[in-house]
């Protein structure tokens, strides 16, 4: 359990440093820029602990103040009141349609597209077995899935358990590599961004690509959406999924979402259906007759409690678009990269993450000690995590993150990786 270790004890000096010329005109311009900031004012919807510098929204969201009333109300009157009823009366039993509304305009889906329910790595299998039947519908010779070689480990498993189901070769292709795709390939599954590097793949570019070699699309948007447009109606894209726990602040184990192209619906054949995915679900009916619509995408009975406390977390969205965090992502990103160019050591860093715009919300820097360095980080109140062997990852959710934390946590690594001079005591 690597990942034990993040959360630290509030202690010790969080802000010292020598006060150079370059790190004054550093804060300087943090200043400016987290005055200027459009999103400043947002992160008063998060209930935060005092001080903490969170980098690592991209992994498990921080806590919208909305949601444990939310949450609570629900139990007391919904279920300890309500009970049974509240199917109807509560409005349990369309929830995963109605969130699936709520996050269809941050995916740039139309209604009627996205449906929320069961984890990522369901869904991520849900989509991929529904994309092979697809392809298949068209072209019962297609043999392959594609799966993209810097994915996530959970999606590549599934694929893999998938293909042994399905009787399909699974082959790993670079997201870049125009020869991904050919005539034996049914469906692809492609990450947005890399969990790991934080590097963005052209998402119309390999949706094309795919299309044109006459295959389906699944892209996984965990670690996209919420912080960057997606577009998946203008890109076309056929089915998609992501973790609603993460740029979406649902709370730990939140419920995903899964997108399917109107035009797809019909024809969608999904693996996993059940009752709740049925026409009618209390005719009890021996045979599985799909509901028309997204609704053909749920499962089984829906997670209320999560599924609500995720509704809850997506009114921290009101008022805000899509482009004005990705605006925000870029800045914070990029500023957070001149701080560590400019006071950590030449060298001591290695970063891995586009300093162009094909970058996701994160940065991700590489070091021997990586590991050692994230509990010091978090003695100092900033929260990011490690991936093995040595990557460090610091999330920016652009919602509550701001540019003068981006600097302290710059200083803070500065001083952590050893830079002495970055200590004011
Ligand atoms: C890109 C990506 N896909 C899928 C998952 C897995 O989601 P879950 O564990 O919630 O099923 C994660 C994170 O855990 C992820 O980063
Ligand atoms: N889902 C997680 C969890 O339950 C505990 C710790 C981390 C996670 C994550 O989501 C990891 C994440 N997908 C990643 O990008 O590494």
């Amino acid at each position: 359990m690597s990942e034990r270790g993040a959360a630290g004890t509030n202690d010790g000096d969080r802000d010292g440093w020598s006060g150079s010329a370059e790190t004054a005109e550093l804060a300087e311009r943090a200043h400016l820029l987290d005055r200027s900031d459009p999103l400043a004012t947002t992160r008063e919807r998060f209930s935060l602990p005092p001080g903490l510098i969170y980098l690592d929204g991209n992994s498990l969201g921080a806590l919208p103040t909305a949601v444990p009333e939310r949450v609570a109300e629900t139990i007391r009157r919904d279920w300890g009141q309500g009970l049974i009823a509240s199917w109807w009366d509560a409005g349990w039993w369309e929830a995963p349609q109605r969130v699936g509304e709520l996050i269809a305009p941050l995916l740039g889906a139309a209604p009627g597209q996205v449906v929320v329910g069961d984890s990522t790595s369901v869904n991520v299998f849900r989509a991929v077995v529904a994309g092979w039947r697809l392809a298949q519908q068209d072209d019962p010779g297609r043999t392959e899935i594609v799966v993209d070689d810097t994915t996530f480990p959970t999606d590549g498993y599934l694929a893999a358990s998938a293909g042994r189901l399905l009787g399909a070769r699974v082959r790993r292709a670079h997201p870049t590599d125009v020869n991904a795709f050919d005539e034996h390939t049914a469906v692809a599954l492609i990450n947005h961004v890399d969990y790991r590097t934080g590097r963005r793949w052209d998402l119309p570019a390999v949706t094309s690509r795919a299309q044109r070699a006459g295959a389906r699309i699944v892209w996984d948007l965990s670690h996209s959406a919420g912080a960057m447009p997606v577009d998946l109606d203008r890109h076309g894209v056929d089915l998609a999924v992501g973790c609603g726990y993460k740029f979406l602040n649902g709370g730990p184990g939140a419920p995903s979402y899964l997108y399917v192209r109107s035009e797809l619906q019909d024809r969608l054949d999904q693996p996993l259906p059940g009752w709740s995915s049925h026409a009618e679900p209390f005719a009890m009916e021996a045979d599985h007759r799909p509901a028309p619509g997204i609704v053909r995408a749920r499962g089984g009975t829906p997670e209320i409690l999560s599924l609500l406390a995720l509704e809850a977390a997506l009114e921290v969205w009101q008022g805000v678009e899509i482009e004005q965090v990705r605006a925000k992502s870029l800045a914070l990103t990029g500023f957070f990269m001149e701080c560590v160019d400019a006071l950590t050591e030449p060298g001591r860093f290695r970063v891995l993450t586009p300093r162009g715009d094909d970058r996701g919300s994160q940065v991700s820097l590489s070091a021997p000690d990586a590991a050692a360095l994230l509990p010091r980080l978090a003695d100092a109140l900033v929260v990011g995590d490690h991936r093995p062997p040595d990557v460090l990852r610091f999330g920016f959710a652009p919602l509550y993150v701001g540019f003068t934390d981006a600097l302290r946590a710059a200083r803070t690594l500065a001083r952590v990786a050893g830079r002495r001079d970055v200590t004011a005591g």
